[in-house]
């Protein structure tokens, strides 16, 4: 993880080659630098971006999921569940630069943030049934707090992948902006947030938002039984073998 200052503003860049995939480490790298800045006085906003070419992040490491180690697993989604509750309830102004494709746990990040700006020609979404599992409902809650409960059913059902158009037009994403802009543009976004008064701007997300984060807070220990009751089933690790295989296969094909 790239992490620096300008200013008041907190830039992250994921740099895990090739892909960005969020394995028990990286996330817990990423949980302490947002906790970090979160706890910095003269911090006012963060921006989250990735250092790869085309990729933003491909979410959650499938490997962490495929023939898991039952401690390592828990652990693993206890780090997942933190850095949700991190970013969606950030004091701080969020802005996530969409540099790249952005599946699942890709897409959850972005999804946390206060505003999305996307460069074009890439995909976004919740793609899970389309590797045989299934999006937690503290997924469902944050696709549909943004783009409303119609089309976020669809989407999940079906593990929609949105092009950066589609996910502009329904509001998944709210700016296309070129490659080359996207961090000039991710500023300008960041000032329009730093014109209202901080406090104001605080208890009004925690208003919209308190509510999605204490339902996890409240079932956390059951959602990690869940969790890892439905990945360790053997028809799942099935799915995610064949997953896995069909990856590797796009790649030789
Ligand atoms: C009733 C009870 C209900 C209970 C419910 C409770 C809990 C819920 C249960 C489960 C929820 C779990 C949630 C999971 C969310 C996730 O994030 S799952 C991850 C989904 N991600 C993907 O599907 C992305 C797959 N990857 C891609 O589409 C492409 O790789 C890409 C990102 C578009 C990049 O393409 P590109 O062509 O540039 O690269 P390659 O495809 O060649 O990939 C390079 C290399 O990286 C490996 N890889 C790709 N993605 C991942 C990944 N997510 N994890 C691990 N490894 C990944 C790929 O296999 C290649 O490897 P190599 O062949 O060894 O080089």
């Amino acid at each position: 993880m790239l992490t620096f200052k300008e200013s008041c503003i907190g830039v992250m860049k994921l740099s895990k080659p090739p892909v960005n995939s969020l394995n028990l480490e990286y996330l817990t790298e990423f949980n302490i630098a947002i906790e970090k800045l979160e706890n910095d006085k003269s911090c006012r906003g963060v921006i989250i971006t990735s250092a790869l070419p085309k990729i933003f992040s491909a979410g959650l490491d499938i490997l962490e999921m495929y023939q898991p180690n039952t401690d390592r697993l828990r652990q693993f989604w206890t780090q997942v569940q933190q850095l949700w509750i991190n970013l969606y309830g950030s004091q701080v102004a969020t802005v996530a630069a969409i540099n790249g494709h952005a599946p699942a746990g890709g897409c959850l990040v972005s999804l946390s943030c206060d505003y999305r700006i996307m460069a074009p020609n890439y995909t976004i979404g919740l793609n899970e049934t389309q590797l045989g599992i299934v999006a937690p409902f503290w997924f469902s809650d944050t696709i549909t707090n943004t783009i409303g409960f119609r089309k976020a059913e669809r989407a999940l059902q079906l593990g929609y992948m949105f092009t950066t158009d589609e996910a502009k037009a329904c509001g998944l994403i709210d700016k296309i902006v070129p490659p080359d802009q996207i961090m000039a543009v991710a500023h300008e976004e960041m000032k329009k947030m730093f014109a209202v008064p901080d406090f104001a701007r605080q208890i009004t997300k925690n208003q919209c938002r308190k509510q999605f984060i204490d339902k996890l807070h409240a079932k956390r220990d059951a959602d990690t039984d869940n969790f890892v009751n439905f990945i360790t089933k053997d028809s799942i690790q099935k799915a995610m073998g064949k997953y896995l295989e069909s990856l590797k296969k796009r790649k030789s094909g």
